[in-house]
């Protein structure tokens, strides 16, 4: 691993019991309040986004990092959102979590239909979450070019879920 990913790693804090006991919770807020570890992760994932041609933000982590790799792809960016915060919703998707269940909304008239979606995430752990963003993309007739996260559990596989999918991260625990 390059020096610049392994200062990425350090920046990552482990929280114990969080947010349920017996989950070792990855939370990435120090690496993006860094401002080189905030360089550094963009611009690897966007070393890997050329084909896209839209960003796919999931709440609420991939919000910072997608719109910042938009910006950096000069991409737009649509975020996926948890229920009831739309005003809009071209279609929902309920799911499994590591922690229980959950539910993203794709907002109504934001991705084109044949645009090739980057979806971006912080965290991929069973995938349930990238999944059902990969379907709310393909729901809306468009392509899921690939997906990005920076952490990656391997524990619990989300690769495996996503099989047939490109899946990119940048640090694998
Ligand atoms: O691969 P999975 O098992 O689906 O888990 C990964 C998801 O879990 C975390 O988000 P969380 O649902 O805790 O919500 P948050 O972004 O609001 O913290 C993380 O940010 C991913 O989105
Ligand atoms: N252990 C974990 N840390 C951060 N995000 C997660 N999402 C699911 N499991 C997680």
């Amino acid at each position: 691993m390059s020096p610049e990913l392994e200062r990425v790693s350090g920046l990552i804090r482990e929280v114990a019991d969080f947010p349920q006991p017996g989950v070792l919770f990855r939370d990435l807020s120090p690496l993006l309040a860094d401002a080189e570890g905030f360089r550094v992760v963009v611009e690897e994932m966007a070393a890997h986004g050329a084909d896209a041609d839209v960003v796919v933000g999931i709440e609420a982590r991939g919000f910072l990092l997608g719109a910042a790799l938009a910006l950096r792809l000069g991409l737009g960016v649509v975020g996926v959102r948890k229920p009831g915060k739309l005003p809009a919703v071209a279609h929902r998707i309920d799911y499994a979590l590591e922690y229980g269940t959950a539910t993203l909304e794709l907002p109504e008239a934001a991705l084109r239909p044949g645009s090739r979606a980057l979806v971006v995430d912080d965290v991929l752990a069973t995938g349930g979450t990238v999944e059902a963003a990969c379907a709310l993309v393909e729901h809306a007739e468009a392509e899921v070019s690939a997906v990005s996260v920076v952490m990656e559990l391997a524990a619990l596989n989300g690769r495996g879920r996503l099989a047939g999918r490109k899946v990119r991260s940048l640090l694998t625990v």
